[in-house]
C-alpha cells in the first residue's frame, strides 16, 4: 500500500444512492489508488480553486474528489475522498478547510448551494476544464420584459458575518448564508453544507437567537485546538468522521444507511460517550436525538477499557422487554463478540427477579400478579372492612407511590413520609387507618403467594441495599485493621468473603420510567465512583406513572448532565407538531430541575403530518387501508439503481389500547387484505407487513411511515379513567393527563418521514389542530 484512503461521511452517503455499477467501479478505483495513486489510469490532478483538492477518474463518467490529508505516523500518505461526482458536475469552486470550532475537515462545494443564491451573491460556477466535452454556454434568456425586482429582506438579517464565524459556519458559506431570502433557499444551502454549518443555520432559520445557537449547538460541539490547527490536515483527519477504506468497503456500502449510527457519532454525542465521569452522568434530549445510540457506544467504550476476564462487569438495562431485545441486537452489531460477553443485558424487572431468585429460600418464591388483579384483591379487602373513606384506586396509588416508592417499612416511617404531588394531605389518624388497610392487603397477597411488580422491585432493592451495606461494613473494617486480610472477621463464610458489588458500570436507557425502588436497587449494585451510572432519559416520554428525584436515591448527577438537540429520526415537520402535543406542561429533569425541548431540531425534511377526520370506525379503517396501500407502493418503488425495497416492517399503526389494536388488525386483514404483525412484549408477532401496537409498545422504536388512529376525545385522554379523578384527586388527574399527552408524544415521534393521525367523533384535545 502506498496511500491510505478515507471516505468523508457525505461522500459515503452519496455512494449509497449510486447505481451498483458505479459502486463496483468505485471498489476497483479504491484498490488501484491505495496501490499507486499516481497510476496513469487514475489521472490524479489538482483542481484550480483550492490547491488542496484533487480529482481522479473512477471511470469515463465519474470522478472522485480528494483532499490530501498529510502523512501518517508510518510515513504513508493519507487521502480523503470528499465527494464522488459525475464529471459534468465537477466545478472549481470547491474548498476544504478545518473548522475552527470542531477541528474537523469540512468540504464545501458551491455547486450544491442553489442557483438563486449564487446569482444574488454574484458568483458563477466554473466547470473544471478537463471535465467538459462541450464548453458550458450560458443558456440564452427568453426575451421577456423583466419584472421590477423588489429586493427581499435576507432571512438571517439579524446576524452579522462575525456572528456566523463565531458560531462555526464554514467561511465559504458565510456571505452566501446572509443573502438567503426564502426557506427553500436556506434548505438548499443546508442540504449541501458541512454538519456544524447545517445545524447552526437550521437553528437560526427556526428562530433561535445567536446566543441560543451558541449555547445549544456550537458550544457542545467545540473542541480545544492547538495554534496552527488550520494547516494540520493529518491531525484534523483524526477528528473527522470518516470511514477508512479497506478491503471491506464493499460490505460497508452494501450495509448502506443502516451502518451510519455505528460509525459516525455526532461531535456532541462523541464527547458524551468519551468523557470520563467521576460519578453518575445523564444524557437527555428529545426523541430520536441518539440517546440510545450514545448509551450503546458508552457500553462499547466501557467494555473495551476492561481488563480481560469472563465475568460481566457491565449492566445495560431499560424498562421494557421488547426494548431490551432491540438493545441486544444493536449492541451485537456494534461490538466485538468477546467484549459483548462482558455485558449483562437485562430489563429492570428481570434484574429484580434474578435478585429475588438468588435470595429466596427454596419453595418460597412468590408469583407475580398484574396490577389490575391486585387492585381487585384490594377492593375485596375494602369491602370486607366496609371501608368507604378512600377508593381502591387511591389507596393503590398511595401504596405504590409512597409506601413502596419510599421503601417505608414501618407505620412510624409512614407517619413521617413526604407525600409531595399526591394531592390532599392525610392527617395522622388517616395515615394510621390507611396503613392498617394496606397491611391487610399485602397480607392477603402474601397468603395467595403473589406479589406485584412494584413489590418485587422494592423487595429486590432491599436485598441489594443490605448487600451493599455489608460490603461497606467489610471495607470499613478492612480499613480499620490497616487493609490486612479479613480472616478474623466474624462472618468469614465464603459468601461474605467474595461479596462485592455486582457491577462496575451500569448503563440505563429510557430511565424516566424507572421507579424509586428500581433506582435503589441499581444504586446498590454498583460502587459509587468513576463511571458508575450512565443514564439516558427524556422525561417528556414518561409513560408509566413513575416519579423519582435521583438525588434522594443516592444518584448525584450535578455537573455531569448533557443534552442532545439534533434529531436523527424525525423530520422538522413532524417534530414541530409533536412538540405542540407537550407544550405548556412542565417536565422535571429526574431531579429538582426542569427539562425542556429548547433547541430540539432536525435537519431532515418531509411532508407535513396529515390530520384526517373520519365519519366512523368503518370509514377510519377504510381510509387507513387506502393510505397503507399507497405507502406500500411508495416504499416499493424501484430506486435509481433498480433495487426494490420490501415494505414489510417499515409501516406501522399505533392505537391507544390493546383491544383497539386487535380490532384494527382483524379489520385490515379481513376487509382489506393487508397483513399485520402485532407488537408484543417479545417484539412483533406474526409475519405481516404492517406492525400494529399500543402507544406503550412503540417506545424506543421507529418506522418510516406511521399512522395513529382512534385519536378521539374520550380515548386520548381516556375519559372513563381520568374523569373519576377530576374532582376527587386533582393531582392524580393532572398526572393522568400528562401521561396521556406523553403517550401521544412518544407515538408521534416514532415516524421517520410520514405521519398520519386520524379520529372519528371529536378529535383529541391534545392534537395540535
Ligand atoms: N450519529 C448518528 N449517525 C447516524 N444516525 C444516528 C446517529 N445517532 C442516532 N442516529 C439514528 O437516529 C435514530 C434515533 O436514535 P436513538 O434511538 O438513539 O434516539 P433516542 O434519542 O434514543 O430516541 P427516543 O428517545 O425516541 O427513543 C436511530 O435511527 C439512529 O440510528
Amino acid at each position: 500500500m502506498t496511500a491510505r484512503l478515507s471516505l468523508y461521511q457525505k461522500a459515503e452517503n452519496e455512494l449509497y444512492k449510486m447505481d451498483s455499477s458505479v459502486k463496483t467501479k468505485f471498489y476497483d478505483f479504491c484498490h488501484q489508488f491505495r496501490t499507486d495513486p499516481d497510476h496513469p489510469s487514475l489521472d490524479l490532478k489538482p483542481l484550480k480553486g483550492d490547491g488542496r483538492i484533487f480529482r481522479a477518474k473512477i471511470d469515463r463518467s465519474y470522478r472522485a474528489l480528494l483532499a490530501r490529508a498529510g502523512v501518517g505516523a508510518d510515513g504513508i500518505q493519507q487521502w480523503l475522498i470528499v465527494a464522488v461526482r459525475h464529471r459534468k458536475d465537477v466545478y472549481e469552486e470547491l474548498t476544504v478547510a478545518i473548522n475552527r470550532i470542531t477541528g474537523e475537515i469540512e468540504f464545501v462545494d458551491l455547486g450544491v448551494v442553489g442557483q438563486s443564491v449564487l446569482q444574488r451573491a454574484g458568483l458563477q460556477l466554473t466547470p473544471a476544464p478537463d471535465e467538459q466535452t462541450v464548453p458550458a454556454e450560458p443558456t440564452p434568456a427568453p426575451a421577456v420584459t423583466p419584472e421590477p425586482v423588489v429586493p427581499a429582506e435576507p432571512l438571517l438579517a439579524g446576524c452579522t458575518p462575525e456572528d456566523l464565524r463565531r458560531l462555526g459556519v464554514a467561511d465559504a458559506l458565510i456571505d452566501l448564508a446572509l443573502t438567503v431570502t426564502t426557506d427553500e433557499e436556506l434548505d438548499h444551502l443546508i442540504a449541501g453544507a458541512p454538519r456544524l454549518t447545517a445545524e447552526v443555520l437550521t437553528g437560526l432559520g427556526s428562530g433561535m437567537s445567536v446566543d441560543e445557537v451558541e449555547r445549544e449547538i456550537t458550544q457542545p460541539a467545540s473542541t480545544e485546538l492547538e495554534p496552527g490547527f488550520e494547516d494540520d490536515m493529518a491531525a484534523a483527519l483524526t477528528r473527522t468522521a470518516v470511514t477508512t477504506v479497506d478491503d471491506d468497503i464493499r460490505n460497508v456500502l452494501a450495509e448502506g444507511d443502516f451502518r451510519a449510527w455505528k460509525v459516525y457519532l455526532h461531535p456532541t454525542q462523541r464527547k458524551i460517550v468519551e468523557r470520563n465521569y467521576g460519578g453518575p452522568a445523564r444524557v437527555s434530549g428529545g426523541p430520536g436525538t441518539g440517546k440510545t445510540i450514545v448509551a450503546l457506544h458508552r457500553v462499547a467504550r466501557l467494555a473495551a477499557a476492561l481488563p480481560p476476564g469472563h465475568n460481566k462487569p457491565i449492566l445495560l438495562t431499560t424498562y421494557t422487554k421488547n426494548l431490551t431485545a432491540d438493545l441486544r441486537s444493536r449492541l451485537t452489531s456494534l461490538m466485538d463478540p468477546a467484549l459483548l460477553g462482558r455485558v449483562d443485558i437485562k430489563h429492570i424487572d428481570q434484574l429484580a427477579q434474578s435478585v429475588l431468585t438468588e435470595n429466596a429460600a427454596p419453595g418460597s418464591q412468590r408469583s407475580l400478579i398484574a396490577d389490575d388483579r391486585a387492585l381487585d384483591v384490594l377492593r375485596e379487602v375494602l369491602f370486607e372492612h366496609d371501608e368507604q373513606r378512600w377508593g381502591a384506586e387511591f389507596l393503590f396509588d398511595e401504596w405504590e407511590q409512597i409506601v413502596l416508592g419510599q421503601s417505608l417499612a414501618t407505620r412510624q416511617d409512614y407517619f413521617k413520609a413526604r407525600r409531595a404531588g399526591m394531592g390532599r394531605a392525610l392527617a395522622r389518624p388517616e395515615r394510621a387507618a390507611i396503613w392498617k388497610l394496606l397491611d391487610q392487603f399485602t397480607l392477603r397477597l402474601n397468603g395467595l403467594g403473589r406479589e406485584t411488580w412494584a413489590q418485587a422491585a422494592e423487595r429486590a432493592a432491599r436485598y441489594e441495599m443490605e448487600r451493599a451495606h455489608k460490603i461497606k461494613i467489610r471495607a470499613e473494617h478492612k480499613a480499620d485493621i490497616g487493609g490486612g486480610d479479613l480472616v478474623h472477621l466474624d462472618d468469614n463464610s465464603s459468601a461474605m468473603r467474595y461479596l462485592r458489588h455486582r457491577y462496575q458500570h451500569i448503563v440505563v436507557d429510557e430511565a424516566q420510567d424507572l421507579s424509586p425502588a428500581h433506582w435503589n436497587m441499581l444504586r446498590a449494585m454498583v460502587a459509587s465512583g468513576e463511571g458508575d451510572l450512565f443514564i439516558a432519559s427524556d422525561t417528556h416520554q414518561r409513560i408509566y406513572d413513575r416519579q423519582v428525584t435521583l438525588s434522594t436515591v443516592g444518584v448525584h448527577i450535578r455537573g455531569r448532565a448533557s443534552k442532545l438537540t439534533l434529531s436523527y429520526r424525525t423530520t422538522q415537520e413532524i417534530l414541530d407538531q409533536a412538540a405542540k402535543v407537550v407544550r405548556g406542561a412542565t417536565y422535571d429533569d429526574l431531579d429538582d430541575g426542569t427539562d425542556t425541548l429548547g433547541g430540539y431540531h432536525s435537519l431532515l425534511h418531509g411532508p407535513t403530518p396529515e390530520y384526517v377526520a373520519c365519519a366512523d370506525w368503518t370509514d377510519e379503517i377504510a381510509q387507513l387501508a387506502e393510505t397503507l396501500k399507497q405507502w406500500r407502493d411508495d416504499i416499493a418503488q424501484p430506486a435509481a439503481d433498480g433495487t426494490v425495497r420490501d415494505p414489510s416492517g417499515t409501516m406501522a399503526v399505533c392505537v391507544a389500547d390493546g383491544e383497539m389494536a386487535g380490532r384494527v388488525a382483524t379489520d385490515l386483514e379481513m376487509k382489506h387484505g393487508i397483513t399485520t404483525a402485532t407488537l408484543t412484549k417479545d417484539g412483533p408477532q406474526g409475519g405481516g407487513e404492517v406492525h400494529i401496537g399500543t402507544m406503550h409498545r412503540f417506545k424506543g422504536l421507529e418506522y418510516q411511515k406511521l399512522a395513529i388512529i382512534g385519536a378521539s376525545d374520550g380515548i386520548l385522554p381516556r375519559t372513563a379513567l381520568v374523569e373519576q379523578y377530576e374532582k376527587a384527586d386533582p393531582n392524580r388527574y393532572e398526572r393522568e393527563i400528562k401521561k396521556s399527552r406523553s403517550q401521544l408524544f412518544v407515538a408521534t415521534t416514532r415516524a421517520r418521514d410520514a405521519l398520519r393521525i386520524s379520529w372519528h367523533g371529536k378529535p383529541s384535545p391534545f392534537l395540535p389542530l
